[in-house]
């Protein structure tokens, strides 16, 4: 898969709704539940870190709920991508870029949204061909005013910014012209994952798909 291949099919899941939820899930059992919650209040492309030992399962487990379509994020290493391919992840998400990383997902066939922070790390994605980069951590990097800035001199790229959006500034991303949607971990709190309290996630999540989107 080309880079350009990449960014085109990462820029068809962000145009499916305004928020990715990005999901930090410690017991593989509330991986399925909690899937169905976030599709049912309007938002089915979801990210699931590979930050807790449960993630594989876990998003093996959400490639079964109708309507899904579930990305690993921090994917950091090659093992990485390869394990999230084997577990049905169909695309990726990594807060930078290594060459070994893109290799990894070029080769693997796992479209990759690969996270950047300044210009030059910009640049050198977008000389690759990834016209589609998450900006992160969005908000300590400057946050929409920064990402307004950006977008002057470099137009061609879009981002989904990541990193400190909350419900409260994730409109002000949205309305810039080089935002095609954010991601964010309010949608599933921790504290309602734990609680099982999966109505309090749908009812996040349909107030998030609800969100004037770019
Ligand atoms: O590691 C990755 O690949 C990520 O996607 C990182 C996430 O974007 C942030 O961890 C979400 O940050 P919050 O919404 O501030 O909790």
């Amino acid at each position: 898969m080309t880079p350009q291949e990449a960014s085109a099919e990462i820029l068809r899941l962000c145009q499916m709704a305004p928020v990715i939820p990005v999901l930090t899930i410690d017991d593989a059992a509330h991986a399925a539940p909690l899937a169905r919650a976030l599709v049912a209040g309007g938002l089915s492309v979801l990210e699931v870190t590979l930050r807790t030992p449960a993630a594989l399962d876990a998003i093996r487990e959400m490639t079964r709920i109708p309507g899904a379509v579930i990305g690993a994020g921090t994917v950091i290493t090659p093992e990485d991508a390869t394990a999230a391919r084997a577990a049905g992840a169909r695309f990726a998400v990594s807060p930078g870029a290594t060459d070994r990383l893109l290799d990894a997902c070029e080769n693997a066939a796992l479209p990759l949204l690969p996270g950047a922070a300044t210009a030059s790390e910009m640049m050198r994605l977008a000389e690759r061909g990834y016209g589609m980069q998450k900006f992160f951590p969005a908000e300590p990097s400057g946050g929409a005013p920064a990402l307004k800035s950006i977008g002057a001199p470099l137009p061609q790229i879009r981002f989904c910014p990541t990193g400190g959006i909350t419900a409260q500034n994730a409109p002000d991303y949205l309305e810039l012209a080089n935002v095609a949607c954010v991601g964010g971990s309010w949608v599933a709190p921790g504290d309602a994952i734990a609680a099982r309290d999966w109505g309090r996630i749908e009812s996040l999540a349909r107030s998030a798909s609800a969100l004037p989107g770019p």
